[in-house]
């Protein structure tokens, strides 16, 4: 039976955010610990968050390119139940990093052409799941949250991959349907998309986003 459309929303920073996300039907809540991020919360802002998180939601904590010290401080203080790597980290780190902390981890890999799509494959061997998302303009501050869409015909030719995935990028909810029916994806992540301003969620885009996926 079909599970049905997997919903990630990234960046949630209020106990009113993650409690809409979930109500809105959310699979998935995303908190970003990048410090340049208007998402960005801190570990203790996170681990009281994560207390109203409700069961059988996954708790994402998105990292950038984090080196030990962050990860041990961040998975002692905030109960996660997957990591989202969303950085130039290697297969090689990415592995390690699974190793060391005991949790899911999906590999966030920049798609702007066919070129790119050789990483699903090498990232595929070492992640539990992948997220496809545009690549960030050359200038960005965000290696990503920057609301920009890649050419979805790229994965119309895809062949069978190992891992689940997910499709990010400038989704919102008038374009999601459409994304999930041109992709095939089973599962969406959106941040910029259901906000009334960069790092503020609205209740009401989250609701429509929610119910835009599940309609396609
Ligand atoms: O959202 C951010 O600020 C961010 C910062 C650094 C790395 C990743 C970030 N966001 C991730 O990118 C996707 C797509 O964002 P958008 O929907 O295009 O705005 C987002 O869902 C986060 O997973």
């Amino acid at each position: 039976m079909d599970a049905g459309i997997r919903i990630k929303v990234c960046g949630l920073r209020t106990a009113a955010d993650v409690l809409s996300a979930a109500d809105a039907g959310a699979t998935y809540l995303g908190f970003n610990f990048f410090p340049k991020s208007p998402r960005y919360v801190n570990f203790d802002e996170a681990g009281d968050l994560a207390v109203d998180v409700p069961v059988g939601v996954a708790k994402v904590g998105l990292v950038v390119n984090a080196d030990n010290a962050l990860l041990d401080a961040l998975t002692d203080r905030v109960p996660l139940d997957m990591l989202q790597l969303h950085g130039s980290e290697t297969p090689e780190r990415v592995a390690e990093i699974r190793a060391r902390y005991g949790l899911p981890v999906m590999k966030v890999l920049g798609i702007s052409g066919t070129a790119d799509m050789d990483a699903i494959d090498v990232y595929s061997a070492v992640a539990d799941q992948l997220m496809l998302d545009a690549k960030p303009p050359k200038d960005a501050v965000l290696p990503g949250g920057n609301g920009i869409s890649f050419d979805w015909s790229l994965l119309s030719g895809r062949k069978y991959w190992t891992k689940p995935w997910m499709l990010a990028g400038g989704l919102n909810a008038e374009n999601v349907a459409e994304a999930i029916m041109r992709t095939g994806t089973k599962q969406v992540d959106v941040a910029s998309g259901v906000e009334s301003a960069p790092g503020i969620k609205d209740a009401n885009l989250m609701k429509a986003f929610c119910a835009a996926a599940r309609s396609a």
